[in-house]
């Protein structure tokens, strides 16, 4: 399968995405997603269909239910595309991140982008993953062992409301891809860890989720931040914390 939009120009060479276990572990769990979130991303991407509405449905059923609405998701992997996943893995390597925090990490796609910058990079640090399904937590957990990442991560198994309520010292990255209400607590619960400079890379960031956009292009907050010029309808969204 080609991990890569052929209207982009050719990907630079990246280190461990393009060969060895990082490549080969990717390529198999991008065909998995597929063939397990085929008919859902068909869905999405139909030129009728009203995003707005769905963001919406998902925004009141997290309201309702969150735990079940991330129950009926479990064999989903609702993971980011290989160009989002390179975006990851370059803002890493160019902030020179070693402790980088990312809320929802499903099956571990993004995680292995996150963590192959990490090792990719001579870093001691770590990623720090949270999720909140159980069986996710398990097959992201092996799916970073066939990377070769394990070393490079934690994944905290639970609602990262509290499993991110202890963070060590300073955060240099945050990537937001759980519960589109909750990027705003997550935030909040970050924040006093986020080194000036630090890179948050948000996907699905919807202005129906909550004040979390309005919030990050104020700049009296003390960030900078504007839409990703990709995928643009899956809500990219690249900030800085610049500081207060
Ligand atoms: C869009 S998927 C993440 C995809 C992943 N980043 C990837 O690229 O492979 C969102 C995930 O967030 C998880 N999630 C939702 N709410 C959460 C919460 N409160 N705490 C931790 N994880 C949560 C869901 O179970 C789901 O697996």
């Amino acid at each position: 399968m080609n991990l890569t939009n052929p209207n982009l120009p050719r990907p630079i060479a990246v280190n461990s995405l393009d060969q060895g276990p990082v490549a080969d572990t990717l390529r198999r769990l991008f065909q998995e997603a597929a063939a397990a979130d085929g008919e859902f991303q068909k869905d999405l991407s139909r030129r009728d269909y009203v995003l707005e509405d769905y963001v919406q449905e998902l925004v009141e059923s997290e309201k309702k239910d969150l735990r079940g609405t991330y129950r009926a998701f479990a064999d989903n992997f609702l993971n980011v595309s290989a160009e989002f996943g390179r975006m990851l893995y370059l803002c890493a390597r160019a902030g020179n991140a070693q402790h980088i925090v990312e809320f929802g990490t499903s099956m571990g796609i993004s995680a292995i982008y996150l963590a192959a910058a990490l090792k990719d990079a001579g870093r001691a640090g770590r990623l720090i993953g949270t999720e909140l399904e159980p069986s996710k937590v398990r097959r992201a957990r092996a799916n970073l062992e066939a990377a070769g990442l394990e070393k490079h991560v934690e994944i905290r198994e639970g609602d990262a409301r509290d499993t991110l309520a202890q963070l060590p010292g300073e955060i240099d990255m945050l990537h937001l891809d759980g519960a589109f209400t909750l990027y705003m607590p997550i935030l909040k619960l970050i924040e006093p860890h986020l080194r000036t400079g630090a890179i948050i890379l948000a996907e699905n960031a919807f202005e129906q989720s909550g004040e979390y956009l309005a919030y990050v292009r104020d700049p009296a907050n003390g960030y900078g931040s504007l839409p990703l010029p990709f995928e643009h309808w899956r809500g990219n969204e690249f900030t800085v914390y610049l500081g207060r």
